[in-house]
């Protein structure tokens, strides 16, 4: 997709109108020109017989009414009509701009998570904040661009009235001036361009100080040495090849102002000498010259941001292609009532087609979930368990194998249905600062009741599903991203090691109170944790190692477990 397309795709219809009155304004202006020549040079002699020279209005006196009547009118005329085209077209450029917004939202909003996640957050960040608005100020400046464009047209054609001649010398210097013009312009725009990728660093670096503030305050040594390579040498690439960019941007907008003297100049000192122009001839292609100055002034102010546009388009379009919206079908249809989860030989692949230490592989993993049973998933760091949990909430599709509710396979036709059964928090979970999906105050009982049992009511009130605030501590937030899935009142509960951060108290009320009844209510609940203490808890203990499931355990196992390991300790006490 190119800026242009952007603008023109937006409304075809206005934009064509918008071209029309622009180029009748130009044309308007450039009669200016000829009426101004006609008053000060030859007032026509039958005028005169009937309509006095000068007359005094309002104790002005004004020289040929007639004429300067038209010329007033015509100059109202030129100012409704130009406002008119130029709001015509900057209508379709806000829409056009609001509009690539919005389906940018969407697309993030409907793109798989892998697929987000491979893009990255510094670079998804970057180009949401940084490219989106040159797009922006791209498709903005198309109207005046154009309407410029016609205005410049309107003049030309009056120079060709003029004198043919005169007008082709004109138009050869002014290509050969807008020619020399995009040398620097385009050298300039490399700088600005090869600037951006170094941007999706800073960016990344720029979270790095934010976020690793507590890590860089303890270390002075590491605070510099991330200080000086990853922030000032960057910061120093970009101002370097901003700066170059800029000077040259700088130095070819202002030969670009000069290009309509320079025509003054080939017409006055160079032209004259070989075509033969009247005076009346010669002032009018000079005066139409001047009045060029401004259009060809703004056409050259419009460039670069068109151009700076196309480059960050150039990254959109990239981000497009590789941030596909999912295939779904509506969520409107309710999934089959279900009882298991079946893993097929599921598998999972990250980097596919990656080698050596930066692949991994999960599975093939055979596993069944069941209503009604609290299933934990256990295992060391690495060894695949919140991978194998994604695919569970639907959030990564098996690369191989086939995950069935029951016996329905999950596919593109149903796969929306069945996440609206499902409710997850992971250790990088966003807590949103109200109840999304709630209307009014209905909520506000309900949850009253849960931030009372969840030991939070002191802290948070909610009113019209709206938290007081979430600037809660990290166990705090979780205890309010569980009260939300709770309330949610899904068939599948999966938590990544959610008790991590809680105090022990209320870790024993997650596993002893909270888990089971979730299974009492027939919920299928998936834990991933390291709390060993609890794992007589489970009803299936699913054992991780390097992708694969090396165990899974039954209750009655676990306990046996737990009373033998007991025993021992006590045996060797
Ligand atoms: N977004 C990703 N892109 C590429 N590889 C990834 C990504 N996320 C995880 N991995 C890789 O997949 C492997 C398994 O990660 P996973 O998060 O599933 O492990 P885990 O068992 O949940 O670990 P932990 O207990 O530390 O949370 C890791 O080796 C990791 O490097």
């Amino acid at each position: 997709m190119k800026l242009f397309d952007v603008f023109v795709k937006e409304s075809a219809n206005k934009v064509f109108i918008g071209l029309v009155t622009g180029v009748i304004t130009g044309i308007t202006f450039s009669l200016l020109i000829p009426l101004v020549l006609i008053a000060l040079d030859a007032p026509d002699a039958e005028l005169q017989e009937v309509v006095p020279e000068t007359i005094n209005w309002l104790r002005l006196e004004v020289t040929n009414p007639v004429l300067a009547v038209v010329f007033f009118a015509t100059c109202t005329f030129i100012i409704v009509l130009k406002t008119f085209s130029q709001s015509l077209m900057a209508s379709v450029a806000l829409n056009a701009a609001s509009n690539l917004r919005l389906s940018i939202y969407r697309r993030i909003n409907s793109a798989p998570i892998a697929q987000i996640e491979s893009v990255g957050q510094s670079k998804l960040v970057s180009i949401v904040t940084g490219d989106i608005p040159r797009i922006i100020a791209g498709v903005s400046a198309i109207p005046d661009l154009i309407i410029s464009l016609m205005s410049v047209l309107g003049v030309l054609a009056f120079m060709a009235f003029i004198s043919f001649e005169t007008f082709l010398f004109i138009l050869a210097t002014i290509f050969f001036g807008l020619v020399t013009y995009q040398v620097p312009l385009i050298i300039g725009q490399r700088h600005y361009a090869r600037a951006r990728p170094i941007y999706d660093k800073l960016h990344e670096s720029i979270r790095g100080i934010i976020f690793g503030a507590k890590e860089l305050k303890l270390n002075e040594e590491k605070r510099e040495t991330f200080y000086k390579e990853d922030l000032e040498s960057l910061e120093l690439q970009i101002r370097k090849k901003e700066k170059s960019g800029f000077i040259l941007m700088q130095g070819a907008n202002n030969y670009g102002d000069l290009i309509s003297f320079l025509a003054v100049g080939v017409v006055t000192f160079i032209i004259s000498n070989y075509i033969t122009l009247s005076h009346a001839q010669l002032v009018g292609v000079v005066m139409a010259l001047i009045y060029m100055i401004s259009p060809i002034h703004s056409i050259l102010q419009c460039l670069p941001l068109i151009s700076v546009g196309n480059v960050s388009m150039g990254r959109l379009n990239w981000l497009l292609s590789n941030l596909q919206e999912e295939t779904l079908q509506s969520t409107q249809e309710k999934a089959p009532e279900w009882q298991k989860i079946h893993l097929k030989n599921v598998c999972y692949d990250y980097n596919l087609g990656a080698k050596g230490k930066d692949k991994f592989q999960l599975g093939p993993v055979n596993l069944t979930l069941s209503k009604g049973e609290v299933t934990f998933i256990v295992g060391g760091n690495g060894s695949g368990k919140s991978t194998l949990s994604k695919m569970i909430t639907q959030h990564y599709l098996p690369s191989a194998g086939a995950i069935y509710f029951d016996n329905v396979p999950v596919d593109d036709a149903n796969r929306a249905s069945y996440r609206h059964t499902i409710t997850s928090i992971y250790s990088d979970y966003y807590l949103f600062n109200r109840i999304l999906g709630y209307k009014d105050s209905e909520v506000d009982t309900i949850v009253s009741d849960y931030l009372l049992e969840l030991g939070l009511a002191e802290k948070v009130t909610v009113q019209n599903g709206h938290f007081s605030t979430i600037s809660l501590s990290d166990g705090q937030k979780r205890r309010l991203a569980l009260l939300v899935a709770l309330l949610e009142d899904r068939e599948l509960y999966v938590f990544d090691e959610w008790a991590a951060d809680q105090d022990p108290s209320f870790k024993d009320t997650f596993y002893k109170h909270y888990l089971p009844q979730l299974r009492d209510q027939g919920k299928a609940v998936v834990v991933i944790t390291h709390d060993d203490r609890y794992f007589d808890l489970a009803d299936k203990v699913v054992w991780m190692e390097s992708g694969n499931v090396s165990r899974i355990s039954m209750s009655d196992v676990i306990k046996t477990d737990k009373y033998r390991s007991e025993d021992e300790k006590l045996g060797t006490a």
